[in-house]
This record gives C-alpha cells, sequence and structure tokens, in this order.
C-alpha cells in the first residue's frame, strides 16, 4: 500500500508515497486518530462560524424619531385607535443603513366583517388529516414507517384545547431524544477523505476499521449514499477542509473518491435502465415511478428470451406506401452507418423488447416524435410539396427508427417523461395468461346501466371491479380499446345515462373516482360526513383511504389508518344497525385491494353518512 508523508500542518503539497504494510489494528488506530483530529478542528471552527453568523444578522434598531412619526402619521388617519397600529421597520439586507425619520409609509386596508351563525365553533386544526387522492403505502423498515412510533414533535403547544398527553400516548418514543446531528456526516466525510487521500488507505480498508459509519453498505444505503443525498447548499467547508480539497485537485496521479459511482455513465444504456428500474411500481398494473400505494420494488429487468422469428410476423399487405414491409433489406446497409456504441445500444434493447414488432417499434419512435417535434412546430405544404416530401423521407423515418427507439428508453430510464412510460406499458402486447380472469360480457344484456348491483354480473358477484381490458361492458372502453376513441382519457366526471344502444358499467366506480360530494360538518359525534345532493340506494359513496400499515410483526397484510393522511370518508360515524345508511365493501380493482362506501338505501341530500363500526371497534378502543 501506498502510504503518504505529513507534515506537522497537515498534507504537504508534494506528497511523498511510501510503501507501507499497515496492520488492521494500526488502521484502526490511524482512522480514530484521524476522526478526533476532524472533530477537534470541527469544533474550534464552529465556534467561530457561529459567531460570525449571528454578527451577520445583526441590524440597528430604528432611530425612535422614526417609531415616533409613523405613530403619529397613523393615529392621524384612524384618530382615536393608536393601539390598532402595527409598526413594521424594514431594513436592507445588504447594508446597514436604517430608516430614516420621516420615511415612514402608513398602508391601510378595508375593514372586513364575517357574518357568521350563533351557533359557529371554530374547527380545530388537529382534527383535520392531509387529503388524499389514494391511499399512500408506508414501506415496513422504511424511515416513514419507523417514523409511526416516535413522536416527531408536540404539535398545537400553544392550543390549550389540544390534548398533548393524549396524543403523545399513541407513540412508543419521542423523535427528539434520538436526533441525529447532520454535521456528524461531513466529519465523518471529511476523516474519510483524509483518510483515503492523505493516508492512502482504500475504501475497504476504512470500512474494516468500523470506525465510521458503513460507506457502502448497499448502492441505496451508507455514508458514500448520504453524502449524494445532500444539496450543495448543505455541505459545510472549514478552513483546513478547504485547503484539502485544493490539495486533492493538484495531487499527482490521485483519483478523487467517485462517490457518485453507483451513477452509470451516460452511454451505459443497460446500467441506467437497471439504476432507474428499481423507482418503477412492482405492481404489473401501475405504472407510477416512485409508486406511493404499492410495497414491492420492481426487479431487475431478465434478459427476454426471443420467441418471434422474422418470418413469424404476420405477413398482411402493407398499410401503405411509408409501411416498413416495402423497405428493401440491403437499403439500411448502403444509408446508415452504424457505430459500436449504436450496436451495443441496439443489442441492449432487444435484450429487453426482442419481439416488439417492426410497426411497435415505430409506433413507439412516432410518439417520441410528437413529443419533440408538436404538431404546432410543423409548417403545412401544399398537397404537391406534401407528396414529394413522403417520398423523401419515407426511407429515413424507417432506417432510423431502431436507433431513435435507443432515444425513447433512455428517456424512460431517465425518468424524464412518465407519458412515454405509459406509452411502452400499453404498446407491450398483453399477457395472454390462461390464468387470467377473462372478464364479464353484460354489454350483451339488453339494458343501458350493465353490472348494477341487482345484475348477475361475475365480476361484481367476486367483489371485483370490472376491468376495462378485458370485461365487455362498457361502449366508451370497448371502443376505445378497439382504437375507436382515440387516446381519449376516461372521464373522471359522472355522467348522465346514455342514448339507448350505449352501456355504461355500474361498477368500475372506484377505478373512475365516480364519488358524490360530500361535506364535513360538526355532527352528533364530533365531526361528520354529510350528502350534499341525494345519494341512491347501492350508489357508491366513496373509498376509504389513508395510509397502509404494516400490521404487527406476527401477521401479515396492512391496515388502513385515515388518521393522518385521508379523505372526507374518514369522518363517517358509526351509525347502530337502525341507523346506518352505508356499508363498507373489499374490492379488487386492477389487482389491488380497495375500501369503497355504498348507500344501503336511498339518502337524502344534507343527511349523515353513517355505517357501523361493529362491536370490535368500541372493544379495542376501551
Ligand atoms: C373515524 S372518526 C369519525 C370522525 C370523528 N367524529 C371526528 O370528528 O373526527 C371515529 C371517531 O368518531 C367518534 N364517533 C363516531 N361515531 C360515534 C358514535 N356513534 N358515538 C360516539 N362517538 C362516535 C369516536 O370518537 C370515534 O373514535
Amino acid at each position: 500500500m501506498f502510504f503518504e508523508t505529513l507534515d506537522d500542518a497537515g498534507f504537504s503539497m508534494t506528497p511523498t508515497l511510501v510503501l507501507s504494510e499497515n496492520s488492521h489494528d494500526e488502521n484502526r488506530a490511524l482512522a480514530f486518530r484521524v476522526y478526533k483530529e476532524v472533530w477537534d478542528e470541527f469544533n474550534k471552527w464552529k465556534v467561530e462560524d457561529c459567531k460570525q453568523q449571528l454578527l451577520l444578522l445583526r441590524r440597528p434598531l430604528p432611530p425612535s424619531e422614526a417609531t415616533e412619526s409613523a405613530s403619529l402619521a397613523a393615529s392621524e388617519l384612524r384618530p382615536g385607535e393608536p393601539g390598532d397600529v402595527e409598526i413594521i421597520y424594514l431594513c436592507d439586507s445588504e447594508d446597514d443603513v436604517p430608516l430614516d425619520a420621516d420615511g415612514a409609509n402608513v398602508l391601510t386596508c378595508k375593514r372586513v366583517s364575517l357574518k357568521l351563525p350563533p351557533d359557529f365553533e371554530p374547527h380545530p386544526r388537529y382534527e383535520a388529516c392531509t387529503p388524499a387522492l389514494q391511499t399512500v403505502a408506508l414501506r415496513p423498515g422504511s424511515a416513514a414507517c419507523d417514523e409511526l412510533d416516535a413522536a416527531p414533535f408536540v404539535p398545537y403547544a400553544d392550543d390549550p384545547t389540544f390534548n398533548a398527553k393524549e396524543y403523545l400516548r399513541e407513540f412508543k418514543r419521542f423523535a427528539w431524544e434520538e436526533l441525529v446531528d447532520p454535521d456528524v456526516e461531513v466529519i465523518q466525510f471529511e476523516t474519510l477523505r483524509r483518510l483515503h487521500f492523505g493516508h492512502g488507505l482504500s475504501l475497504d480498508l476504512i470500512d474494516a476499521t468500523n470506525v465510521l459509519p458503513p460507506l457502502r453498505s448497499s448502492n441505496r444505503f451508507g455514508l458514500l449514499y448520504q453524502m449524494t443525498q445532500r444539496e450543495s447548499s448543505d455541505e459545510l467547508f472549514w478552513t483546513g477542509m478547504m485547503d484539502d480539497l485544493r490539495l486533492e485537485a493538484d495531487g499527482p496521479g490521485r483519483q478523487s473518491i467517485n462517490f457518485r459511482a453507483q451513477e452509470p455513465d451516460a452511454d451505459d444504456l443497460r446500467g441506467r435502465i437497471d439504476s432507474i428500474v428499481p423507482y418503477f411500481c412492482g405492481n404489473p398494473g401501475c405504472i407510477h415511478a416512485f409508486c406511493p400505494r404499492h410495497v414491492q420494488e420492481f426487479p431487475p429487468i431478465p434478459p427476454t428470451v426471443p420467441r418471434v422469428a422474422s418470418n413469424d410476423y404476420p405477413d398482411g399487405p402493407s398499410c401503405g406506401s411509408m409501411c416498413f414491409q416495402d423497405i428493401e433489406d440491403t437499403f439500411q446497409e448502403e444509408t446508415v452507418k452504424w457505430s459500436d456504441s449504436d450496436i451495443d445500444e441496439l443489442r441492449c434493447i432487444l435484450e429487453i423488447i426482442p419481439d416488439t414488432t417492426p410497426c411497435g417499434l415505430a409506433k413507439l419512435v412516432f410518439i417520441q416524435r410528437r413529443r419533440l417535434i408538436p404538431d404546432d412546430r410543423i409548417y403545412p405544404e401544399s398537397d404537391r410539396t406534401r407528396r414529394t416530401a413522403e417520398k423523401e423521407h419515407y426511407s429515413l423515418a424507417h432506417v432510423h427508427i431502431l436507433v431513435r427507439v435507443t432515444e425513447i428508453i433512455q428517456i424512460v430510464a431517465a425518468r424524464e417523461s412518465l407519458f412515454t412510460a405509459h406509452a411502452v406499458a400499453i404498446a407491450v402486447p398483453p399477457v395472454r395468461c390462461q390464468r387470467r380472469w377473462r372478464g364479464c360480457r353484460c354489454r350483451f344484456e339488453a339494458r343501458r346501466h350493465t353490472c348494477s348491483a341487482d345484475s348477475s354480473c361475475p365480476c361484481r358477484a367476486l367483489s371485483w371491479e370490472c376491468d376495462p381490458m378485458v370485461c365487455e361492458c362498457d361502449n366508451e372502453a370497448f371502443l376505445k380499446r378497439r382504437g375507436k376513441l382515440g387516446r381519449r382519457q376516461v372521464p373522471q366526471k359522472p355522467r348522465k345515462i346514455r342514448p339507448d344502444g350505449q352501456h355504461f358499467c355500474q361498477n368500475s366506480d372506484i377505478q373512475r373516482g365516480l364519488a358524490p360530494e360530500l361535506e364535513v360538518k360538526r355532527g352528533a359525534y364530533g365531526l361528520g360526513a354529510f350528502a350534499v345532493n341525494r345519494i341512491r340506494k347501492d350508489q357508491y359513496i366513496g373509498e376509504y383511504i389513508g395510509e397502509l400499515v404494516p400490521m404487527h410483526e406476527d401477521k401479515r397484510g396492512f391496515n388502513i389508518d385515515s388518521a393522518r393522511v385521508g379523505n372526507e370518508t374518514r369522518y363517517i360515524n358509526h351509525g347502530n344497525e337502525k341507523a346506518r345508511n352505508a356499508h363498507a365493501e373489499t374490492k379488487l380493482v386492477f389487482g389491488d385491494h380497495h375500501i369503497g362506501f355504498y348507500a344501503l338505501r336511498d339518502i337524502k341530500a344534507g343527511e349523515e353518512i353513517l355505517f357501523d363500526y361493529g362491536e370490535h371497534y368500541w372493544i379495542e378502543e376501551d
């Protein structure tokens, strides 16, 4: 191992490299010594730095004449109400010049009167929760999940009506008892840098001393990873450290610590895809990056076994003058120069999607082309020129297809476009699994409303919502599937009954978000949820949304907790058998379990929604 000598002042500018065979104990002692040295240096610097920061914040007080003249000016405008005057003193952050005595400005505003009902009672902030559109999962073992056990702080400390003791009883520990000082990480990193650059210890040897936390315990944990998560404005520099940085740049033959080593090179397509894939959701029906609901991560993409030989592609008539079938094989070789890296990238793409049809590849490229060159940037041509352009371009459009697919996959990998990710997801042919649920065929029943509560819809019988990809019950979904409605989004708002001959699935409310409006206001048991308009028997009322919290260690599964995150349904109060007008039902929606509330009978506008919590709830509460 090479060892670098140090002079008394620290690192020498022209280090001498000496061969050294330190034992583990010597390395450990060295690591402790350097760690202590950095701590001492930091502590000394920190005291001085804090003093400087405080000095920077210091501003001269306003002259007393300025305050007096402001009060006087205000009392002239609002005679008899001098107590209503608020004096705000402004000074420039760049210099120390205070306002002059005559520089007071008086700002007035109109009085606003609110007419409140006599029984108006302000709503305490802590009775609300963060509104959310969908249930979010807390990953077991994640910091967020851990936080459930630790009270982060005492909220509403200035509100005497807030029962802080009861709130704190919900937690096992207090987060402030185990506060981590963020400066420690910087000190550890500086120690690491000195050991590596100054003393020539490899990262593995430094790890083996066990003096610092693990440097690279995985590609998303460890000190090196933590440092990559810091904003540059969050870094601290003290005098000794700055010197080292300079030295690091000047030192002969030194390598900087590549603490972004996990980030693959820009031209390493496979590396980039592999590094980004874990961020996508592991649930095949979900296309969210950083999905907040599903707990599993996407597994690494294995190479796909190609199954379609070129002769196996359907040999139909060409689809038009620009169809790939009409391109001569020799044409490509003459026209396009493939570099080695182009070939590598193409190989990587074909490892993942070997059987995508030429038309499928073309479609992907075209989606990308529309993004890069939106239609409004295209100048309309006369018919004559357009025909010529078509002739000239058709070769390029096809020859470049595979090369351009690279861009698309790179963009997906770089998370730059969720839309493109979606395009890839829908362009992949559906899995033809024999065990897949074949869906219902309710549209063949002579009804406008299909799959309603009183129908014999087989999806409904299983407590599943219909899946527009396989069920035949909804006219719009059916037409969309056959590409007749184009790319229009499934509407999120409730719609009226369609004219004859149109079928509208009644078993897809959760996926479409077709909940009626509810009002949250005071009821007999604190806040409650009230119908704004009439709700019909069996109508979907809303989805119970919250945090998906893992059950106790000994049980599998999750609970939904709407204490901190939720929607209006978290205010639905308990009603006994006689009073209740709603019930909750678990539904499978695209493979995920969701809890929906449904009306047991017609509910009038203004009526409170009540459902039976069950005996269990009240026993547990006690
Ligand atoms: C899910 S919250 C419902 C919203 C709650 N009323 C609020 O103001 O936030 C459930 C809590 O409401 C109260 N609650 C609901 N129904 C009740 C009832 N029928 N009688 C008494 N308290 C009830 C209980 O304190 C229960 O723990």
